[in-house]
């Protein structure tokens, strides 16, 4: 082994004399020990509220930070004031790392993608079963996303009363999705057991299309904490001033439910399909023959030879191309 120094025997490994243990305390940057710890809620124009503890802090992002963003659903320590006192203001130090992450498309406004969402575990693709009609391609949009981020899909038909749900559910057969069909009327007899089951214990992001009645359906999660598209619980701004992710919390601590009314599309330019796969448990063995980098939809892949076999059956393989093949953006998504 090769040694350094002039003398072997002499022990000057231990001597470090620019290493941060031995730095004076004073040189360096302050570590904020005094940080609270808090989940952002929203983010309007740069404010972020923030829930520290019970109380919501209007914060903003410390300079140190720089261009790293804090989204909704974000972990933070904040310093500052955290008194949660009107016109105060704290300030947000770290953003801790991230479980996941779900962005939004690039539009005509935003050339950028965006994380909106950071920490969810579960995406509920809210669809009304008619008016407006169901758009598949947006629900396969979305359970790619969903795929790729790592969170598990739920889906949620809404307005029962006006159409029935087998046939959208047929199309989704053989993903064997979790769903949960609902309707207004559900709602006001208090029957939206069937979804709290679903959400409770999770953070579920919520996408769906304006007029698909994703605002009833989280107003009667929420307990009516909130005005059908008029006022935005949290901070007691008009909701049109916002596009902005909302988290709210669900009763009795069971989860949180994070509204993205800003959100029509997610980015999918970035996804990796070997990312998708893993959500087929049936298919992913087949992958170990693909060659590198495989598309999963080209001659060379070996999930056709896997499904010729009879491991898995050729409607799931249909499924998972369907899926990959809305990565290629059309008018309208
Ligand atoms: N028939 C029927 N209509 C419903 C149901 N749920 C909601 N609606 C109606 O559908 C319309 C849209 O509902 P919202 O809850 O505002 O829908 P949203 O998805 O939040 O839409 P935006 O507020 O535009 O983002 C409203 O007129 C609701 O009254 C339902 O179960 N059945
Ligand atoms: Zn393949």
């Amino acid at each position: 082994m090769r040694r350094y120094g002039k003398n072997p025997d002499e022990d000057d490994i231990r001597v470090r004399p620019n290493s941060r243990g031995t730095r004076p305390r004073t040189s360096i940057r302050p570590k904020h020990e005094d940080a609270a710890e808090g989940m952002v809620l929203t983010v309007d124009r740069g404010r972020l509220t923030v829930l520290v503890e019970d109380r919501e802090v209007t914060a903003m992002k410390a300079r140190e930070l720089g261009r790293k963003s804090a989204v909704v659903g974000d972990r933070v320590a904040v310093v500052g004031d955290l008194s949660g006192v009107k016109d105060t203001l704290a300030r947000i130090v770290r953003v801790e790392s991230r479980s996941s992450v779900l962005r939004r498309t690039a539009d005509d406004t935003d050339p950028y993608e965006r994380v909106v969402v950071a920490n969810a575990d579960q995406l509920a693709i809210v669809t009304a079963l008619a008016d407006p009609e169901p758009r598949p391609r947006m629900i396969d949009r979305c359970l790619v996303a969903a795929y790729d981020a790592g969170l598990t899909p739920l889906l949620v038909l809404t307005k029962s009363d006006l159409a029935p749900a087998e046939p959208l559910l047929e199309t989704y057969g053989a993903l064997d999705l979790p769903y949960v069909v609902t309707n207004r009327e559900d709602f006001l007899t208090g029957g939206v057991d069937q979804i709290r089951e679903r959400l409770a214990g999770h953070v579920t992001a919520l996408v769906g299309h304006s007029g698909v009645g994703k605002t009833t359906l989280v107003n009667a999660l929420v307990e009516r904490q909130r005005t059908t598209g008029v006022v935005n619980a949290v901070t007691g701004r008009g909701r049109h001033t916002t596009t902005s992710a909302l988290a709210l919390p669900l009763p009795g601590d069971s989860g949180w439910v994070i509204d993205t009314p800003g959100v029509r599309s997610f980015g999918l330019a970035h996804i990796d399909p070997s990312r998708v796969v893993q959500a087929f448990p049936d298919l992913l063995p087949g992958t170990e023959e693909c060659p590198r980098g495989c598309s999963h939809d080209e001659p060379d892949c070996a999930l056709d030879a896997w499904v010729a076999a009879g491991h898995a059956e050729p409607a799931r393989l249909d499924s998972l191309r369907r899926l990959l093949a809305t990565r290629e953006r059309r008018e309208g998504d």
